[in-house]
């Protein structure tokens, strides 16, 4: 071995007192050993080309250079995409999360194309009727078109009926003429707009027969396919530097009575006839919502996958880095050692775990209320509206709080950006406000959980999601403490049906003294968005446990031990957390708790000897991870001296500043 892919001694250490088997691990966490052995091969054939590595990291480069160093590599990406991957997965592939991960080794930031197949592709898939996806779709996957997804203006993000972009329908010429009739209507903030896409899906107020029919959306060619020049009638740029999101050139978007042919309203909801007549085909008001709740879905496995990321990063550091002394004139202990240093990390591990099984049950769900609305029936959609939401919104705001954690377990050199937590961070903040505010989307749930509380109120029975609430009203008083597993989850959904019941109690209260109901709604809007995120804590962990029973079923020993000692470790970081909550509505004493404390602590210490090996089972490659302290080798310093070497201002020993300017303010007297 030379010395540049010799394991550190410590990581060396610890993969050996490693007591599981790290590939079974790795099986579930992907959904079984065939997804595993094909996202490999997926792995390999897209980066054995040594396609991503840049000569000066991408954090050195201007706007336009990294703009551009983008571009350039979202190119070699597709075409290994295009040419070698798709022959592996097959073309309904394209887009696939294993994909998106892959993606990854190619950006510290985002590919300018990640919009495209992020959302134009799926609202040609789920908003066009057959004919025009015949139309678009080849085109749109063989990138002949590139498209962004322009929903959002200057002067509205959430209130998507407040939108101001209209479209008209003109039955003369058979097109719609789309108009952005204020400063406010511009488009703003889509993805891969400003400066790659040629076209883009619009979502627009639509105009015919002298009639507003709400927001609909429409394919909009932007660009000049030969030239890329903006079409007469556009107005389109970049919207400058942001916190993150740096290469995915978000854009601005204006029309001045551009003209548009018919079909290409995306008419699988609705259409608009040739002579101006509107036709509403849904069953569902809300079905050309359906492309944001496709992502929030699928937003809860990107925040696994980067929390997983991140932790694997901090705990492969944490067993390198060496700091203090437990006694005097002893060797300085790894800081993994620390329970304070487990503490910051494990709750990492188990939510990277928690979000990943819970992101495969709800695309479960998903695909079964998409079968359902395909044979007619919408009735599960409310139910699946209630449930990306909050998960979206809890998961993606979880994730941020802990992959900072991660960086501040990394001390000062987390704060480098060549540790890539930064970019980790700066990328996964953005999921808390984008797809839906984390407060919005808290609130839709909430509408959805008061309606379950009147149905389980009147008798009926509910949804399994909120079957508590049956329960609510047959049991008399507090839930009884149990510190099992199932007991732990039983007392968390009695916080979410004593605070949802709170909040109807409030409503009620404030009309009864003369509110109105949207006046009792806003003013209880604390306390709704508090029992939304009750509600959805408690099917995280409902969740999280049924899989980890289901999936360990004929795991090994070890494995089931070391899975299981996890998912306890979450219960019960969770009910310390939440001891306010335990104490009003269930029978928990200080003695519970006292236990809690100390049950908590023993978990630290027995997960302690697994750690390394427990990120090691994500097993994410060090491409993607892109990592100066969280490679697989633990060479953690020689990376850090490495990648001094790039840094542009140490290629002169003396920068032409000192004489252009400092040396001048040396020589000048006061
Ligand atoms: C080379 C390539 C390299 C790599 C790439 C490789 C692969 C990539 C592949 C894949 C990518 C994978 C993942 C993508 C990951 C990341 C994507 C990256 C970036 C994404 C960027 C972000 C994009 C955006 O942000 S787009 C804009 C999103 N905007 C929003 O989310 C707005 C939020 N607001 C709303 O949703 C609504 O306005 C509202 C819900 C808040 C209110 O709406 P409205 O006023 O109309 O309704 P209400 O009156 O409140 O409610 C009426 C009833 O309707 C119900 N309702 C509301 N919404 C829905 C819905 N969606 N579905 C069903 N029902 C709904 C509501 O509950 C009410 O019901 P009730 O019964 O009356 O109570
Ligand atoms: C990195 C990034 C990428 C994006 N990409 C795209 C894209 O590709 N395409 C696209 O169309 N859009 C995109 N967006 C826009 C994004 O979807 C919106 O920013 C998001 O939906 C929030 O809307 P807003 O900005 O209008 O916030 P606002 O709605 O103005 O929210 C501001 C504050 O007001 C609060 N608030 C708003 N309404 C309510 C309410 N009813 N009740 C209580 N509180 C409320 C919110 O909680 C928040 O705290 C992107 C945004 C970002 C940051």
């Amino acid at each position: 071995m030379t010395s540049k892919n010799k394991i550190n001694e410590d990581l060396a250490n610890e993969r050996r007192k490693c007591n599981f088997n790290i590939e079974e691990v790795t099986y579930i966490l992907d959904g079984g050993k065939e997804k595993t052995l094909q996202r490999k091969k997926i792995e390999d054939v897209a980066l054995n080309g040594g396609a991503s590595v840049d000569d000066i990291p991408e954090e050195y480069l201007s706007a336009r250079e990294r703009y551009e160093n983008a571009i350039r590599k979202s190119c070699i990406y597709t075409n290994i995409v295009k040419n070698e991957v798709l022959e592996i997965t097959g073309i309904e592939n394209y887009g696939s999360p294993v994909l998106r991960r892959t993606g990854d080794a190619f950006f510290k930031d985002i590919s300018p194309f990640m919009l495209h197949l992020g959302m134009f592709v799926p609202s040609i898939i789920g908003q066009c009727t057959a004919e025009q996806q015949a139309t678009w779709l080849p085109r749109a996957l063989d990138m002949k078109i590139i498209g962004a997804y322009a929903q959002t203006e200057l002067g509205h993000g959430t209130f998507i009926r407040g939108l101001e972009t209209t479209a008209t329908y003109d039955p003369e010429t058979e097109e719609f003429v789309l108009h952005s009739p204020t400063i406010t209507s511009y488009k703003w903030w889509a993805g891969g707009l400003g400066r790659t896409a040629n076209h883009c899906t619009v979502v627009a107020q639509l105009y015919t027969q002298g009639k507003c029919h709400g927001t609909h959306l429409f394919i909009v060619q932007i660009r000049d396919l030969e030239t890329h020049m903006p079409l007469p009638g556009v107005k389109v740029g970049e919207i400058g530097p942001r916190m993150g999101f740096n290469t995915a050139d978000n854009g601005f978007l204006g029309f001045n009575n551009y003209r548009i042919p018919r079909m290409n309203m995306m008419m699988k909801n609705a259409q608009v006839l040739k002579d101006g007549t509107y036709v509403k085909a849904a069953r569902h008001g809300k079905l050309t919502y359906g492309t944001m709740v496709f992502v929030r879905v699928t937003l809860v496995g990107e925040a696994s996958f980067n929390l997983a990321k991140a932790v694997t990063i901090a705990v492969r550091y944490s067993a390198v880095r060496r700091q203090s002394e437990l006694r005097p004139g002893s060797i300085e202990p790894q800081i993994l050692d620390y329970p304070t240093q487990q503490h910051k990390l494990f709750i990492c591990i188990a939510t990277a775990h928690a979000f990943q099984l819970t992101a495969s049950w709800l695309w479960n769900t998903f695909t079964a209320v998409q079968a359902e609305m395909k044979k007619g029936n919408v009735d599960t959609l409310p139910e699946l509206h209630a449930l990306s939401s909050c998960l979206k919104a809890l998961s993606t705001s979880d994730a941020t709080a802990y992959i900072e954690q991660c960086r501040f377990a990394c001390g000062g050199h987390g704060y480098m950006l060549s540790s890539n937590l930064p970019f980790l961070y700066a990328f996964v903040v953005a999921t808390r406000t984008y797809e839906g505010d984390y407060t919005v989307l808290l609130l839709q749930t909430a509408r959805f959980l008061v309606k379950a509380w009147e149905q389980a109120e009147s008798g009926k029975v509910v949804t399994p999601t909120v079957a508590y609430l049956n329960r609510h009203f047959t049991t008399n008083g507090k839930m009884i403490w149990d510190n099992s597993p199932e007991g732990i989850i039983r007392v968390f959904q009695s916080v979410a049906a004593g605070k949802i019941s709170l909040c109807v109690r409030s409503i009620r209260n404030r009309i009864t003294s003369g509110m109105d109901h949207e006046d009792a709604w806003l003013m209880t809007t604390v306390q709704l968005v508090n029992a939304a995120e009750a509600h959805c804590r408690s099917v995280i962990l409902h969740t999280y446990w049924n899989e980890i029973v289901r999936l360990t079923k004929h795991s090994s020993d070890n494995v089931k031990t070391v899975l299981n000692q996890l998912v306890m470790l979450y219960l019960t970081y969770w009910a310390l957390e939440r001891t306010g909550d335990l104490l009003r509505y269930s029978t928990i004493s200080e003695n519970d708790i006292d236990l809690l404390q100390r049950q908590y602590e023993e978990l630290l210490v027995k997960i302690r000897p697994n750690a390394v090996g427990l990120v090691d089972a994500f097993d994410i490659r060090d491409e993607i991870l892109q990592s100066t302290l969280g490679s697989y080798d633990g060479r953690v310093y020689e990376r850090l001296m490495e990648e001094v070497q790039k840094n542009p201002l140490n290629k002169e020993p003396v920068d032409p500043s000192f004489h252009k300017y400092l040396k001048p303010l040396m020589k000048s007297k006061i």
